[in-house]
């Protein structure tokens, strides 16, 4: 199988995706890679709990989901989001199929604690096979984090995580982090590299807050097992127009060599 590099296109940016961004895709595809998209849908999934006056929380940076949350969220991201990218990916000339995470147990899921989150979920197994299927076709597979578990019941699974857990099982060697900032920013300076040593010390002094933690803790993670690189990268502009120097952050596991 060729490389693989699996993209996450968060809900900050998934509307508003560049054309470099579906041009850069079909260099991969062209390049021979092998691209897998993960998409997230936070800012749609509050806008509709909004409008239909459904209160919510986040608990440790998790949306806590009840039954009648989870509808919503299966709502937008499986019936809203996830089409409207795939079109896009379509209509850009890339052969593209949206999927939920909950069909053919492509993401399958146990909870991460019902008490205290809900039904947000921990992804457990991956259907790999019909994944490496839809790409030996050359379809890139784009994927709602909507998982199913052994019980039956729909999890809601924090978009970073699911691409982080979707890259490992599918032995990608990279992992892309698409999203609304031109990457990790300290003070308003881009970091064009950064450690998993520099990360937990960013997270523990504020550099690193909110939806950016986990990504960072994805990349951590991803970079334990097979991944080789994971970067975060602006979506919505043309950071994304030249595969081999894309702008934005790179993570490494390595120390940096101080001088
Ligand atoms: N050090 C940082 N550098 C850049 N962005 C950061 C940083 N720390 C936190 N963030 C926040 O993370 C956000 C991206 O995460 P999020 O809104 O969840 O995006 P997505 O929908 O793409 O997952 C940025 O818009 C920014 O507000
Ligand atoms: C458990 C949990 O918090 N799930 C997320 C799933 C969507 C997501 O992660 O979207 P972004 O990538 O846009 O943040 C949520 O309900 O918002």
């Amino acid at each position: 199988m060729e490389e693989i590099i699996v993209l996450k296109c968060g809900g900050s940016s998934v509307n508003d995706l560049s054309d470099d961004f579906f041009d850069n895709l079909k260099a991969l595809q062209k390049a021979g890679m092998k691209p897998v998209i993960v998409h997230g849908g936070g800012p749609a999934i509050k806008e509709m709990l909004e409008t239909l006056a459904i209160e919510f929380e986040f608990v440790d940076g998790l949306r806590r989901t009840t039954e009648q949350m989870m509808d919503i969220v299966e709502m937008v991201l499986s019936g809203n989001v996830n089409p409207a990218l795939s079109r896009r990916v379509n209509e850009a000339g890339i052969k593209a199929i949206g999927i939920s995470g909950s069909d053919m147990n492509l993401l399958q899921a146990t909870p991460i604690d019902y008490e205290r989150y809900g039904l947000v979920g921990e992804v457990s197994n991956i259907n790999v096979d019909f994944i490496y299927e839809l790409l030996a076709r050359n379809i890139v597979p784009v994927i709602s984090p909507v998982a199913i578990g052994t019980d039956l019941n729909r999890y809601n699974v924090n978009a970073d995580t699911a691409a982080g857990a979707v890259a490992s099982a599918l032995g990608a060697k990279q992992l892309l982090f698409v999203t609304d900032v031109p990457g990790i920013l300290q003070d308003g300076t881009l970091l064009e590299e950064v450690t998993t040593e520099e990360i937990e010390a960013f997270i523990a002094d504020g550099t690193i807050f909110g939806g950016m933690i986990p990504k960072v803790k994805a990349a951590m993670k991803g970079l334990t097992s097979n991944i080789e690189k994971v970067m975060i990268v602006n979506g919505k502009q043309s950071e994304l127009k030249n595969t081999t120097t894309l702008a934005g952050t790179t993570i490494t596991k390595k120390m940096k060599i101080k001088a």
